[in-house]
């Protein structure tokens, strides 16, 4: 059973007197532990694809399944459960708090959602040391370059033990180096938490480091192939 399956998944805007098809009968299945990449030019539907995945966007017709749950059969209530539980989403920018620590970014919202404060601590060390940011957990964003915020976002997508994780240009504001060690430690992370995760890049350069490459044009998604073999690190 897949992680991720869209099927068939069409999403029209209103636009003026008509309407515009983001997506055009979209399907697309990621497994636990898959990484796919997503490219496609600017307006193509990326965005959209990403939003309906997270069950922020209801599509026009077709089925969101997360985790073998149907996303349309859902009450709102449910829904937000589903979304919390099982999607964890990167943003390009971190949209971290400036006056918390990397760890207190993480600890708020596992607080939020009920869990205590020291599980939640606990948890948040743990990913902080996957990302590489055992030495920061007391750092506040300004402390931190470009690359660690992106960690930390990173690592927050993580701390609710997402089944997806849906991630929209995360190398878009960093240099080369930072972008290859960005989608390295996405790579890392979809291994070791078993993930499906779903990428959107313009760096085609790194799409290697991903199982599969799917392409958007006019809303219209081909069918993700496999990239060549993983370079190693
Ligand atoms: N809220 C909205 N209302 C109306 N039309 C929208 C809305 N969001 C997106 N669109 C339209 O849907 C189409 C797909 O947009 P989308 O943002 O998903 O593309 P994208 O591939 O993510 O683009 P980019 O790479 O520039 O972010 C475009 O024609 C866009 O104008």
């Amino acid at each position: 059973m897949s992680a991720l399956n869209l099927s068939n998944v069409t999403l029209d805007y209103p636009d003026g007197d008509g309407t515009v098809t983001a997506l055009d009968s979209v399907s697309l299945s990621v497994d636990a532990g898959e990484f796919v990449s997503l490219v496609g030019p600017s307006g193509s539907g990326k965005s959209s694809l990403l939003a309906v995945a997270a069950t922020l966007v209801t599509p026009t017709s077709g089925l969101v399944v997360i985790d073998g749950t149907d996303a349309h059969s859902l009450s709102a209530k449910e829904l937000t459960t589903l979304r919390r539980d099982k999607v964890g989403i990167i943003f390009q920018q971190p949209n971290l708090l400036a006056s918390l620590t990397a760890a207190e970014q993480l600890i708020i919202g596992d607080h939020l959602r009920g869990k205590s404060l020291r599980a939640a601590a606990g948890r948040a060390a743990e990913l902080l040391d996957v990302v590489g940011l055992a030495d920061c957990a007391g750092k506040r964003p300004h402390q931190l370059s470009g690359g660690q915020r992106q960690r930390v976002n990173i690592a927050r997508a993580l701390m609710g033990s997402p089944k997806v994780l849906l991630v929209d240009e995360p190398t878009a504001a960093l240099d080369h180096e930072r972008s290859e060690s960005i989608v390295r430690l996405l790579r890392q992370v979809t291994d070791e938490f078993q993930v499906a995760t779903v990428m959107v890049t313009h760096d085609t350069e790194f799409v290697p480091l991903t199982d599969g490459v799917a392409t958007m044009r006019d809303g219209v998604l081909t069918a993700a192939v496999p990239t060549s073999p993983l370079v190693p690190a």
